[in-house]
């Protein structure tokens, strides 16, 4: 289980967001720009610190500010991927998918090199560098290169944002095989229902640095709370 109580004032933006969500399995942030998803992941990371509030996975606390528990970024053992992949250019795919694994002490390592390489599809890209691969086999190896570290917790921010069309629906049946693999939350940020549709078990709806809706994808995006002012254009909510 994912329990959040987050307060925290940046700029003229208050954030206060309060939500459960299931300890495996993907739960969408979805919600316009500048709802506050990114503040959220950040703060889950460690990233920026919250003015007050709780964060736990699965029984572990990373924050909490009654107890003074305000766990650094290496201690939360939080896997991340970006919008673009962000892998080290000078590195094969290989170097950049053990980068994370040799860090992480081998009695806490649970996930292997050869399953992960297997779900994602990226065995025979190896030996490669970033340089020479499409932007979804970037992706693949970025959430592979997250997993690696064994986290107890994955969180990803847009991580299809910079595909295309093809290339989405390429990396969408990875992530959903892996989420269903790893015993894992997943906290997926995206404002794309097709993409929420197809992955999420859960979604939490944010706007204006609140919580306005909270279910499966199926009630979400048939709820008219949702339909407006998202009724056009690109984050147009449709029925299922
Ligand atoms: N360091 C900061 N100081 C002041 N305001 C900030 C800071 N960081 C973020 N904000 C503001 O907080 C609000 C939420 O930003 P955030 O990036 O979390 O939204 P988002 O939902 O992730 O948006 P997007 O989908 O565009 O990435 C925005 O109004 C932003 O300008």
């Amino acid at each position: 289980m994912l329990n959040l109580q987050i307060h925290h004032t940046q700029g003229r933006f208050i954030l206060d967001v309060a939500f459960e969500a299931p300890g495996t399995g993907v739960t969408a942030l979805f919600g316009p720009s500048g709802a506050g998803k990114t503040s959220v992941v950040n703060m889950v990371a460690g990233l920026v610190r919250p003015d007050s509030g709780r964060i736990c996975v699965n029984g572990l606390c990373l924050f909490d500010s009654k107890l003074g528990i305000d766990l650094p970024p290496e201690k939360r053992r939080i896997g991340y991927v970006f919008q673009e992949g962000r892998l080290f250019p000078h590195l094969s795919v290989h170097s950049n998918l053990t980068y994370g694994m040799r860090r992480t002490p081998a009695d806490l390592r649970f996930v292997d090199f050869d399953e992960v390489t297997s779900l994602l599809g990226i065995g025979h890209l190896l030996t490669r560098r970033p340089a020479g691969l499409s932007g979804g086999e970037k992706q693949r190896v970025a959430i592979g290169r997250a997993l690696l570290t064994s986290p107890a917790m994955l969180l990803m921010d847009e991580p299809l944002a910079s595909l295309d069309t093809a290339r989405k629906a390429e990396v969408i049946p990875y992530i959903k095989k892996l989420a269903a693999h790893v015993s894992i939350p997943v906290l997926y940020v995206s404002h794309a229902p097709d993409e929420i549709r197809a992955l999420a078990a859960h979604v939490v709806a944010l706007e204006n640095g609140g919580v306005t809706a909270e279910g499966s994808p199926k009630d979400l995006f048939s709820d008219e709370r949702l339909s407006s002012p998202w009724s056009t254009g690109p984050m147009a909510v449709t029925s299922p």
